[in-house]
């Protein structure tokens, strides 16, 4: 288990790294767009698991929409405290 803070670190880490085989690196060299489609889709997967099929499939696709969102916010150099600024 990790919280939303933690996986921000380790996300960052893996940008400045880019290790082998990472889904993030992969993302990030994919661009703003394609991270896009996937943070749209994973929204959209959040909805639909949310309204038919219970709270655990909605925590899983939730938390998938975390991730795209962070590594979005990588892609386009947003900092935590950018966004927590509007919160
Ligand atoms: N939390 C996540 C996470 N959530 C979602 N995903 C990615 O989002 C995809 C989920 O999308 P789908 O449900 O649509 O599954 P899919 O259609 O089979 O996936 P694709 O074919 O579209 O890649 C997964 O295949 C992962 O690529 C994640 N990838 C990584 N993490 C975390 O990020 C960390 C760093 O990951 P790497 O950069 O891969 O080392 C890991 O330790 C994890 O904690």
């Amino acid at each position: 288990m990790k919280t939303f803070e933690e996986l921000w670190t380790e996300l960052n880490h893996k940008a400045e790294t880019r290790p082998e085989g990472s889904g993030t690196v992969k993302a990030l060299d994919a661009g703003v767009h394609q991270i896009g489609k996937k943070l749209v889709e994973e929204a959209a997967e959040s909805w639909m698991a949310a309204e038919h099929e219970g709270k655990e499939a909605a925590a899983l696709e939730l938390s998938q929409l975390i991730y795209h969102a962070q590594v979005l916010m990588i892609a386009t150099g947003i900092t935590l405290d950018d966004v927590y600024a509007h919160l």
